[in-house]
């Protein structure tokens, strides 16, 4: 966007005469800056400057332009914490419900404070409430790459400032010459609603700038107690709760938690949150729940670590002794899961209590006798991983949550954001709760029980967490396109879906949509046509290929699909491992690691093999694998390719 020296000079000499012009009570810094802030509008930039110079709390001027909006504080010094709270909240509030496109609104914490002071502060200390900037490094803050506005949307922004801030004068500098490079400015009337969809065209990053008003109502809402979110795929509950997180910290001092069960997802978000609020990345601790633990247990003095070979074998000799009453029921993963995800998921205390306990999630119904016979595999189990000093993830959880209940956390966080909290255990959910204490706006749960895709279940009442009028549902997607909702939602559940606390959720054929179009691809053949029809898949990709993921439902299908791939010189790279950086490489990986994440383009491989014959049980697990496949098609935003292995019939 340069403009040629010759033209600069101009639009600078210009920009003066303006600001001479337009307020005379402004002292020498704060001339010369907005100068150099109104020559910028021959860029693209709007400028709005205040006409009476009075409140020392409110903004001297309000700076739109590609690198976001920013109320402007001109200080010979930086300003104190109150005086910048106070800017930045008139400034919050002027901006408050603005319209974007697409009907969707601007959240409060999207206007930012821009300080600016004499001389170079480079090396200052940052502040979280605003950006500072001497006036010597101007030139570098417009220079800066991250363009969070488009023309149009910041066009939209600046008419819709030109209503709101009567106080301040539009002022813009003419161009001194036609230039090819710089940008021609809009005028509101040019942005009929088309226009705006056509200049929608979705930018996977406008989430950081708008939201729908139900999002954004959620965001800033007050919550006197424990509050959820829920509602089916795509529909911005993660969006909403990273908004959240930025607007609570703008409001405390202390530290903020933000969680969830899968290992890989935090850092992703991380990632997403450092582009929304780069000035909070150290106040915010982006953690998966074991690692956590993992951490706190350390800090405690406890040096635990699952060693999953070992516990693997502890459960393997115990099943050895008990398989001859369990085996014709049921295989052993689905003894070892309801150890795993009810006995000891549920914290359940005794045998008693096991005989009496409501199995949420699973539908194969047990007699007294097989549940004496699976607490006696859970008590050999048990026995079996003490003896070599051993323990797995439920017990580490279990731990932690006996010793914050003995000794709270000595600097407790303000607020404790979970996300995708469907597949956590009920004892994981009660240590979240006791971590994040009893108050205001300090609990939120996030979560659809629709994608829940490990086995069991609970409702949060189960775990004392009452959520009453408080509970959010979201119900329009921005994820998918057309035709790959239409193509997810054969997986939707026939049965009522849960909004987590017993209540009627919303279901994914429920959903509104907000993007057309999109692809869908279906192939079906044999394992030993797969090889050729996956390649060719990833060779046709209409999208890029590193913003396409494959995802499968076992690892043992990972393994081969991989394998594939790499005979064909496709480069992959596995979800463990995924940052949430842009690159060119096909990421694969099984349904577990891909929750919670999109791509524009995804690859489904789903084997048949895996459908063994019919069990007490196998409702159970044809529902888990209902919602895993629906996982699996939701993450695709443009296009989505489903190949179904079946077995050889040759
Ligand atoms: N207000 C918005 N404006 C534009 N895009 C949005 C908005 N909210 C969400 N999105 C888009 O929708 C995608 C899905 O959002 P998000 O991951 O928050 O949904 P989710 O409900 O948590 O999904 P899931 O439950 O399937 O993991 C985001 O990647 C983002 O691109």
């Amino acid at each position: 966007m340069g403009l040629s020296n010759h033209s600069r000079r101009q639009v600078e000499k210009r920009a003066g005469e303006m600001i001479a012009r337009s307020t005379s009570e402004l002292r020498p810094l704060e001339r010369r800056v907005l100068t150099a802030l109104l020559a910028r509008t021959a860029e693209g930039w709007h400028l709005f400057v205040r006409q009476r110079m009075g409140d020392p709390n409110a903004a001297v001027a309000f700076l739109i332009g590609p690198g976001g909006m920013f109320a402007v504080l001109i200080k010979d010094e930086p300003p104190d914490t109150p005086t910048a709270r106070a800017t930045l909240w008139q400034a919050e509030q002027r901006y408050s419900g603005v319209r974007g496109p697409g009907g969707r609104v601007l959240p409060e914490s999207a206007v930012n404070l821009l300080v600016i002071c004499a001389g170079d502060h480079r090396g200052a200390q940052p502040s979280e409430l605003y950006l500072l900037l001497g006036e010597s490094e101007l030139p570098s803050f417009f220079g800066r790459r991250d363009q969070r506005l488009d023309r149009r949307a910041t066009t939209l922004f600046a008419n819709e400032a030109a209503k709101r801030l009567v106080e301040y004068e539009r002022l813009q500098v003419p161009l001194p010459e036609r230039t090819t490079d710089a940008v021609g400015l809009l005028a509101e009337g040019d942005l009929t609603a088309d226009q705006v969809d056509a200049a929608q065209q979705r930018s996977f990053e406008s989430w950081l700038t708008f939201l729908h008003p139900h999002q954004r109502a959620v965001v800033t809402r007050d919550y006197s107690g424990p509050a959820r979110i829920s509602g089916p795929a795509g529909t911005g509950k993660t969006v909403v709760a990273l908004h959240r997180l930025r607007y609570l910290a703008r409001r405390t001092t202390g530290p903020l938690l933000f969680t969830t069960f899968v290992r890989t997802l935090p850092t992703v978000h991380e990632s997403s949150f450092h582009r929304l609020a780069p000035e909070f990345i150290d106040r915010v601790e982006f953690v998966n729940l074991h690692a956590w633990v993992r951490s706190f247990l350390g800090n405690r003095g406890h040096d635990v670590h699952v060693q999953q070979g070992k516990v693997d074998n502890a459960f393997s000799r115990a099943w050895l002794a008990h398989r001859d009453r369990l085996e014709p029921l049921e295989q052993h993963s689905y003894w070892r899961t309801e150890i795993d995800r009810v006995i000891k998921g549920r914290g359940i205390p005794s045998l008693d209590s096991y005989l009496r306990t409501l199995r949420r999630g699973r539908t194969l119904r047990l007699d007294g006798g097989v549940r004496t016979v699976v607490w006696q595999l859970y008590e050999s189990y048990q026995r079996n991983l003490s003896e070599k000093n051993l323990c797995d993830f439920n017990d580490l959880i279990s731990l932690a949550l006996a010793e914050l209940t003995e000794q709270p956390l000595d600097k407790p966080y303000e607020a404790v954001v979970v996300d995708e909290v469907q597949d956590i255990t009920l004892v994981g959910l009660r240590l979240l709760k006791t971590l994040a204490g009893v108050g205001r706006n300090r609990l939120l749960l996030v979560g659809d029980g629709q994608q829940q895709v490990y086995p069991g279940g609970w409702r949060l009442s189960d775990a004392d967490i009452p959520v009453q009028g408080r509970g959010e549902v979201l119900r329009v997607n921005y994820r998918n396109r057309a035709e790959v909702l239409r193509f997810a939602q054969r997986f939707d559940a026939k049965n009522q879906v849960d909004d987590l606390d017993g209540g009627s959720g919303v279901a994914l054929r429920d959903v509104e949509l907000a993007n057309s179009g999109g692809k869908t691809l279906y192939w079906k053949g044999s394992p030993r046509d797969l090889s050729t029809a996956l390649v060719t898949a990833v060779h046709n990709l209409p999208v890029p290929r590193g913003q396409s993921a494959l995802i499968v439902f076992h690892h043992r299908d990972l393994a081969m699909c991989a394998k594939i791939l790499n005979n064909a010189g496709i480069g992959t790279l596995h979800l463990d491992n995924y940052r949430g950086d842009t690159d060119d490489v096909l990421k694969i990986g099984t349904v577990h690691r891909a929750k919670g994440l999109d791509f524009q383009g995804v690859l489904v491989v789903q084997s048949d093999s895996d459908v063994t014959e019919e069990t007490a049980g196998d409702q159970e697990n044809r529902d888990l694998r209902g919602r895993q496949h629906l996982v699996a098609a939701t993450r695709a935003r443009d296009f989505l390719w489903w190949g179904r292995v079946v077995p050889d019939q040759s």
